[in-house]
């Protein structure tokens, strides 16, 4: 079961509510937060977006390939990611992710730093500026479950707020085709997120599953006005695995899919190792930025196609 957390609570009863935040992450890692702070119509709107941008010739979303760009940016075409290194079958999905952006005469673009280049943008109306709303305001959302995850751990409660304030942090939006039927199909590979945690959004079409340890697995149940948050890698690791990441993957769904996924990370040098009072350090210290990137060099490694 991934329990239903309503976000309103934060200004009534906040220690109750970090103390059902901090029992979900412990297990099973997901949880899905209701009334959260960011705006319905901006959430919307990226939906809206991430339709007119997906519904674009290939040939358009092709000079914003995130197959030219260094820093994952861009149009991940079907078959570019696999989200499971270990399974053979390529994902379905169709991807566009940005991050944090930065104007080209920044130094760290200038001095090409790992994941500090610039965004790639479709030629859309609105698009930037939308998708840069959305970014500030899933950042922020993402900061205040923060906040509350710092106080489930005996932390002060602004603990994370200046090691998250250059974030790696990515909006990624998604477009899964409906099932063609073949064997071996997957919208998205089994996979565990890499960040700190995950804000998603989903338009409704089912397909997202989730196995929690021990477990086999479940539907992740649709509800309205509502975020499915969950644990990433970095915040399992960081946390010394008092809380987990958990696999999730999506079946290819009836219909076509689109969801919204902000994954909250790190800045590029803040250090990930045992949080004050989680016991022995079961994991060497490690740079933000050098543990995602370890992890997406297996996520991009091609597969063989036949
Ligand atoms: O589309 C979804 O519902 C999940 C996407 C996901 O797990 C991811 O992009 O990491
Ligand atoms: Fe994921």
């Amino acid at each position: 079961m991934i329990p239903i957390i309503d976000w309103k609570r934060v200004h009534i009863d906040r220690q109750a509510l970090a103390k059902d935040i901090g029992t979900a992450f412990r297990d099973p890692g997901f949880l899905i937060l209701k009334n959260p702070e960011v705006p319905r119509q901006l959430r919307s709107e990226i939906f809206e977006l991430a339709h007119k941008f997906f519904d674009l010739p290939p040939e358009q979303k092709r000079s914003v390939s995130i197959l030219n760009n260094p820093h994952y940016r861009g149009w991940g075409a079907k078959g570019d990611e696999s989200l499971d290194e270990t399974e053979a079958a390529i994902d379905t999905k169709e991807t566009f992710n940005i991050g944090l952006d930065l104007s080209p005469d920044d130094p760290r673009v200038l001095n090409d730093e790992p994941f500090r280049g610039l965004n790639q943008w479709p030629d859309l109306p609105d698009f930037r500026e939308r998708l840069l709303g959305y970014y500030d305001a899933a950042q922020a959302q993402g900061l205040a479950v923060l906040s509350i995850i710092a106080e489930d751990l005996g932390l002060p409660s602004d603990h994370f707020d200046a090691l998250f304030k250059d974030p790696l942090s990515a909006l990624r939006m998604l477009r899964y085709p409906p099932a063609s039927g073949a064997r071996d199909e997957i919208g998205a590979g089994a996979h565990t997120d890499y960040g700190a945690i995950t804000l998603l959004m989903t338009d409704g079409e089912p397909g997202l599953q989730v196995r929690p340890r021990g477990g086999n697995w479940i539907d992740v149940p649709n509800v309205e006005n509502a975020y499915i948050v969950n644990i990433g890698d970095c915040m399992m690791r960081w946390s010394n695995d008092i809380y987990v990441s958990t696999p999730h993957r999506v079946l290819p769904p009836k219909n076509m899919r689109h969801s919204i996924a902000f994954f909250v990370e790190a800045n590029p040098d803040t250090i990930v190792t045992a949080l004050p009072g989680t016991g022995d350090p079961k994991y060497a210290p490690i740079r933000a930025a050098d543990y995602l990137q370890s992890r997406l060099n297996a996520t991009y490694a091609p597969k063989e196609t036949s």
